[in-house]
């Protein structure tokens, strides 16, 4: 009942008119949730490092109905570039209502060697950019009540070979991420925060790489774009995608839940004053 109501709870028209930044939409899952966004009607901001790119994008979305779409040219590996970029997205939009983290840099699937320079890239790109962007957007966000999506994976839950770089940064987004859900809610800031688990899906990118290597069914990343959105605006604290229906139970780990819970009690209370008076 719980899966289906809450299933049945969307409507497009949530989205309609909302504001929202997705990064990494230049290809693959983030380029479907935007085209998903404008044909809800939203005003969205696209993002990544090929201008060519984006350019088509945005021009697809406003074809598909986006009550505005606009792209900023960056690299999410450049500090100034990435600590300056909600800022001038929000002033694009008007405001902001939902932030799609969801960028990620390229990580071939290798046994680890010992390439530091790759695993600094890699927690770079796909893990401190997102506290960084998070950072900038809290204000915004905690005025409209908004909504944080942080796109992750299965190897962010479970330990993976072959892709342990990558694995490690999003592990960090579910600590970082699962950790500031608890603070907004122990701080009474209306903020959520939706963490997406994602199978293997039929992205390019992924493709070519588990080409030779791995040989398993891949989700659609049309119909994954729309459940990611739908596990936001229904401000889900996480959602699964793209694995076997056996696995979301296993995934959901409700001892960890229940930890999380009880350990909350050890703190001291008073120091989870309203965020909205910190300096
Ligand atoms: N596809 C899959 O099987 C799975 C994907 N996921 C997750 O889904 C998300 C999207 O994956 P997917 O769509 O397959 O990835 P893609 O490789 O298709 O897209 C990655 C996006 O990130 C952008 N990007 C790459 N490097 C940078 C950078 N340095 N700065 C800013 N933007 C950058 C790319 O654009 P550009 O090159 O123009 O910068 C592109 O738009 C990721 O978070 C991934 O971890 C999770 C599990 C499975
Ligand atoms: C890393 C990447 C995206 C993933 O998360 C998958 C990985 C191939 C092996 C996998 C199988 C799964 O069932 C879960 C997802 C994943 C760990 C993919 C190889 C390249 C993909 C990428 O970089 C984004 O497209």
């Amino acid at each position: 009942h719980y899966l289906y109501s809450a299933r049945d709870a969307f409507t497009p028209a949530m989205l309609q008119g909302k504001r929202v930044i997705v990064t990494g939409s230049s290809m693959g899952i983030g380029e479907q949730m935007a085209y998903r966004l404008a044909e809800m009607g939203a005003h969205v901001v696209v993002t990544s490092r090929s201008q060519e790119a984006l350019q088509k994008v945005t021009s697809r979305c406003l074809e598909l109905g986006a009550a505005s779409a606009h792209y900023l040219v960056g690299s999410m590996e450049d500090k100034a570039f990435t600590e300056s970029f909600v800022a001038r997205a929000s002033e694009l939009l008007g405001g902001l209502d939902m932030l799609v983290l969801n960028h990620i840099t390229s990580c071939p699937m290798s046994l680890f060697r010992g390439d530091m320079n790759m695993v600094r890239r890699v927690m770079e790109v796909n893990f401190l950019s997102y506290v960084t962007l998070t950072a900038a957007a809290e204000p915004l966000l905690s005025r409209s009540n908004g909504s944080i999506v942080v796109v992750s994976s299965l190897a962010g839950k479970v330990p993976t070979p072959l892709v342990a770089p990558y694995s490690a940064s999003k592990f960090a987004l579910d600590g970082f991420f699962s950790s500031l859900r608890r603070e907004y809610s122990m701080t009474k800031v209306n903020v959520s925060v939706t963490l997406c688990v994602l199978g293997l899906i039929d992205t390019n990118t992924a493709m070519r790489a588990v080409e030779g290597i791995m040989s398993m069914p891949s989700a659609p990343k049309e119909e994954c774009a729309l459940e990611i959105l739908r596990a936001g605006a229904l401000r889900q604290e996480e959602m699964y995608y793209g694995a076997s229906t056996w696995m979301s139970p296993l995934l959901m780990n409700p001892g960890r839940k229940l930890l999380e819970v009880l350990l909350s009690d050890y703190f001291n209370a008073n120091l989870f004053v309203s965020k909205k008076t910190d300096p």
